[in-house]
C-alpha cells in the first residue's frame, strides 16, 4: 500500500490577507525577509505552506526536492515572481517570459556569453576595479558596497551597449536602485508608493534604451557589444523585438548589478572575520602576481590560477545565499516527498536552508573554503540555480568576483570598521546594510617603509 500523500503544514494566516503582513514586516525587518522562511522552517520542518498576497506558498529544502522542481523533467513546474517584479522588469523579460519566448530568448542571450566575450569583460572589469582602487588608501573609509555597485553596473553596461556616459551612468545607478526598491512591494499605483516610484524609473530607462536602440539601428560604426550581437541581421535566426531587447538588457542589468556587488560585499566581511581564509589566499594572489606582474590587466586564463580563490568565491556565496529560494509555480497536482502540491501553488526552493543543512555542510556557519576541495553533493550548491532557469551570468560573475579579490588582496590590507550584520530592509537579495566599510593600508607603501603595521 502506497503511504498517504501529506499536505504541507502550515499557517494559511487570516483570509484574503494570509501571512502577508508577517511576510512584509520581515522585508521591513533588520534581518531581511529570509527570517519569515526560518521562523515556520524551523516550527514546521523542510516543507511548509503559507499564503502570501492571496496566493498559497509551499517552501521546500532538500537536495532531492531541488533537483525535481529545478530539473523540471516532467514539465510541471514554471518560473513565477510576485506581479510587482513581473511588473518592473517587464513581461518579455527572460524571468517572467512564457516556456516558448523563454527558450527563444534564452538561446539569444546565452550565446552572448561566450569564453571570447568573457575574455573581454575580464581585461574591462580590471581596468575598472584598478581604477577604482588606485586612490582607496588616501581614504579614512570605503564603503565596498557602493564601490561595488558602480565597477558591477559599469562593467555590465559597458558589455551590453557601451554605454560609458558618467551622467547617463548616474541616472541609470539611481533608477535601478528605485526598482529594486520597489520589486518587494506592494503593487499599488499610487504616486506615494515605492512600485509607483520604480515604475517610473523602469519608464525612464526605456526611454534611454530607446534612444540607445534607435542610434544603434542607424549607426555604420562597429561594436563589439551584446547589442550589436542581438541586431546582427540573420535570416537563420527569429530576430528579438525591440521590446524583448530592452526587457532583457534591463533585465541583465537587475539580475547582474546588485547581486554580484552583494556577493563582492560578503565576500570582504567574511575574509575580514576570518584571518587564516584570508592569509592562505593572500599568500595565492601573491604568488600569482609574481607571474602575471609584467602585464597590465588580468586574462580570463589567468582566473584558472586561483584554486583557492575560486573556493573563497564559492564559500562567500554559499554563505551570503544572495538569492535565498526560487520561485515555481506547479502547472499541475503532483507530489513532492510525500508532499502533495496543488495545481497553481507557489512552491519555493529554499536554497538558503539547503546551504545551511549541517548533514550537507558541517559547521554550516562557519567560513570554510577548503570544504570545496571535493566536489559537493549533486543540488547542494544552488548559489546560481540548476536546470533550465540557472544564472546565465553565473561565469561572468564569479571572474568579476576573482578579479576584485585579487586586486583587493594584492593592493591592499584591510580592517571593516563597522560590524553590524543586519541586512537591508526591502531589497530582493540579500545585503549587509552597513555596505562593508573598511580602511585601507596600501601593501607597496607597506614594503617602502618596512616598520609600517601589518594588521
Ligand atoms: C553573484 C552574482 C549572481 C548570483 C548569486 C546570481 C544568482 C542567480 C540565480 C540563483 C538565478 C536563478 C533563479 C531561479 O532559478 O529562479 C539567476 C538567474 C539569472 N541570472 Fe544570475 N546571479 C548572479 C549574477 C548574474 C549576472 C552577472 C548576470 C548577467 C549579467 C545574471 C543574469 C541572470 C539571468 C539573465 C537569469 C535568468 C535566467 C533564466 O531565467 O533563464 N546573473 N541568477
Amino acid at each position: 500500500k502506497t503511504p498517504a500523500k501529506k499536505i504541507p503544514a502550515g499557517n494559511r494566516g487570516i483570509p484574503v490577507i494570509g501571512e502577508t503582513i508577517q511576510f512584509m514586516a520581515a522585508i521591513n525587518s533588520n534581518k531581511g525577509f529570509y527570517d519569515f522562511v526560518k521562523i515556520r522552517r524551523l516550527k514546521y520542518g523542510n516543507c511548509f505552506k503559507t499564503n502570501i498576497i492571496g496566493q498559497t506558498h509551499v517552501f521546500i529544502s532538500s537536495t532531492e526536492a531541488a533537483k525535481k522542481i529545478l530539473s523540471n523533467e516532467g514539465g510541471n513546474f514554471t518560473k513565477r515572481y510576485i506581479k510587482s517584479i513581473a511588473k518592473l522588469v517587464g513581461d518579455q523579460s527572460l524571468l517572467c517570459a512564457s516556456h516558448q519566448q523563454h527558450k527563444l530568448i534564452r538561446s539569444h542571450l546565452s550565446s552572448l556569453f561566450s569564453t571570447t566575450s568573457l575574455s573581454t569583460m575580464v581585461r574591462q572589469f580590471d581596468e575598472l576595479t584598478v581604477n577604482n582602487l588606485s586612490n582607496w588608501h588616501k581614504k579614512s573609509s570605503i564603503i565596498i558596497l557602493h564601490e561595488a555597485l558602480k565597477i558591477t553596473l559599469e562593467a555590465i553596461c559597458k558589455m551590453l551597449m557601451s554605454l560609458e556616459d558618467k551622467k547617463e551612468l548616474e541616472m541609470l545607478h539611481k533608477d535601478i536602485g528605485l526598482i529594486y526598491e520597489a520589486m518587494l512591494s506592494f503593487p499599488l499605483r499610487l504616486p506615494w508608493t515605492r512600485f509607483y516610484k520604480g515604475l517610473q524609473a523602469r519608464k525612464r530607462i526605456m526611454n534611454l534604451l530607446d534612444k540607445i536602440l534607435e542610434a544603434r539601428r542607424k549607426s555604420k560604426e562597429k561594436y563589439d557589444d551584446f547589442l550589436d550581437y542581438l541586431l546582427i541581421k540573420d535570416d537563420q535566426i527569429i530576430q528579438l523585438t525591440n521590446e524583448q531587447i530592452k526587457d532583457n538588457i534591463l533585465t541583465m542589468i537587475i539580475a547582474g548589478q546588485d547581486t554580484t556587488a552583494s556577493a563582492i560585499t560578503w565576500m570582504v566581511k567574511y575574509l575580514d572575520d576570518n584571518p587564516k581564509a584570508l592569509k592562505n589566499l593572500r599568500a595565492e594572489q601573491q604568488a600569482l602576481q609574481q607571474k602575471v606582474s609584467c602585464k597590465a590587466y588580468l586574462t580570463y586564463e589567468d582566473l584558472n590560477c586561483m584554486p583557492y580563490a575560486s573556493k573563497v568565491v564559492k564559500e562567500s556565496l554559499r554563505m551570503a545565499s544572495i538569492v535565498p529560494w526560487f520561485p515555481r509555480m506547479a502547472l499541475q497536482d503532483c507530489e513532492i516527498e510525500g508532499f502533495t502540491i496543488k495545481k497553481g501553488w507557489n512552491i519555493n526552493v529554499d536554497a538558503k536552508s539547503v546551504h545551511f543543512d549541517p548533514m550537507i555542510f558541517h559547521d554550516p556557519h562557519k567560513f570554510i573554503p577548503s570544504r570545496f576541495d571535493d566536489d559537493s553533493k549533486p543540488y547542494s550548491f544552488l548559489a546560481f540555480g540548476m536546470g533550465g532557469r540557472t544564472c546565465l551570468g553565473l561565469h561572468l560573475a564569479r571572474a568579476m568576483m576573482l578579479v576584485f579579490v585579487y586586486r583587493l588582496t594584492t593592493s591592499y590590507r584591510w580592517k571593516v570598521l563597522d560590524s553590524d550584520e543586519s541586512i537591508e530592509k526591502w531589497t530582493l537579495f540579500s545585503r549587509l546594510k552597513s555596505g562593508c566599510p573598511i580602511h585601507v593600508t596600501s601593501i607597496e607603501e607597506e614594503r617602502d617603509s618596512p616598520n609600517a603595521s601589518k594588521t
